[in-house]
């Protein structure tokens, strides 16, 4: 499988870790101490990366979509437009936050909610960028993405399948530093629509790396994700999911992002291989209850071994493991034997 790669020291995909994002999105609410503890609270969860929203307002939306009443518990403004405005870092703010990740020594990347942003954070030189599902059915601005040969992270939910090959076509098209996203855009997600084995449909599909932008509540389906295979899981981060924003609700506190971390590293250490083999830490129990063959009875030198002869019991000494006991049945014995002494190779002819 095609790795890809976000820096020098970083790789997605093949045997990495899978590579963990944590959303802030939108859940700064427009404040940049909030958005900087965050950060913080992203590193010190385990986050191989925090990531933002770039938008520039009038690229992505409509002037009259910006003028649209947005009228809900989440709003920040009467409008959309003005909602968003109060949720939109300046690009010097951005600046400000990309520079604080690298104190605090955690990867900051952002979405590029247009062809504007995407420019801007080539320019910040971020290690990759993340395209949303909003533009999962934006030919253009793909296309445009693919030609700037950066480090690609694309979620791909509200389209369908032949949209992901048509994602997959135009950015294979020019380089495959990339990876696809499985990611139902719903907030949050009710769990009977996260459609989880789409997973596997995309590594049975795709040469690269396959990974879970995951908006339901929790984190039972994102560890799940990681079981089926999702080499990048991205769950939204937050301080406190009853703070207003449409996000708050799918997203984890930051203790709940660190055990989502630990758990993350213990399924992949448990995942291993698929050889089924005897492993050395089953040894204390094969010693003390695999079972084993023994006598059934009192038999003599020279007698045979009828089926009810041999038993198989836990014994101590242990006989010969009991996987034998077909080969046993029918020989004859060559010495004498108690009810209940181990059957060993050598017993019997
Ligand atoms: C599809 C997409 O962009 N989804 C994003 C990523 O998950 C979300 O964070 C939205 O920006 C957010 O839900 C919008 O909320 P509002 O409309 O209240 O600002
Ligand atoms: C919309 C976004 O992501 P997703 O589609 O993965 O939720 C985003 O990253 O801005």
């Amino acid at each position: 499988m095609v790795e890809v790669k976000i820096n020098d020291e970083v790789k997605v995909g093949g045997n990495n870790p899978c590579f963990i994002i944590a959303e802030v999105g939108q859940n700064h609410q427009g404040d940049i101490e909030i958005a900087k503890k965050l950060i913080k609270a992203a590193k010190d969860a385990g986050a191989n990366c925090v990531k933002f929203q770039k938008t520039c307002l009038k690229e992505k939306f409509t002037k009259k979509y910006l003028e649209r009443p947005y009228d809900n518990p989440n709003s920040w403004g009467k409008t959309y437009g003005e909602h968003k405005r109060h949720l939109e870092f300046s690009e010097s703010q951005y600046r400000e936050l990309f520079k604080y990740a690298h104190e605090v020594g955690i990867l900051c990347t952002a979405s590029a909610m247009d062809m504007v942003s995407f420019d801007f954070l080539v320019n910040m030189k971020v290690p990759f960028i993340k395209i949303g599902s909003g533009d999962s059915n934006n030919l253009l601005f793909l296309k445009y993405a693919a030609s700037k040969q950066v480090p690609l992270i694309i979620s791909t939910g509200m389209v369908d399948k032949s949209a992901v090959k048509t994602i997959y076509d135009i950015i294979s098209a020019q380089h495959k530093n990339f990876c696809l996203l499985h990611c139902i855009s719903a907030y949050p997600v009710p769990y009977e629509d996260c459609n989880l084995t789409v997973i596997q449909d995309y590594m049975n599909t795709f040469d690269i790396p396959i990974g879970y932008s995951g908006q339901e509540i929790g984190t039972a389906v994102a560890l799940a994700s990681v079981a089926l295979g999702a080499k990048v899981l991205e769950k939204h981060i937050t301080l406190e999911k009853t703070m207003k924003g449409t996000d708050h609700v799918c997203s984890l506190t930051p203790p709940e992002f660190q055990q989502l971390v630990r758990d993350v590293r213990v399924i992949e250490n448990a995942l291993g291989t698929p050889i089924k083999k005897v492993v050395t830490s089953e040894i204390p129990c094969i010693d003390k209850l695999q079972k084993s063959l023994v006598m059934g009875c009192t038999k003599n030198k020279g007698e045979i071994l009828y089926p009810g002869d041999v038993k198989i019991k836990v014994a101590e000494p242990k006989g010969l493991n009991a996987l034998h006991f077909e080969e046993v049945i029918y020989k004859t014995l060559v010495y004498d034997k108690k009810e209940d002494e181990p059957l060993n190779q050598g017993d019997f002819c």
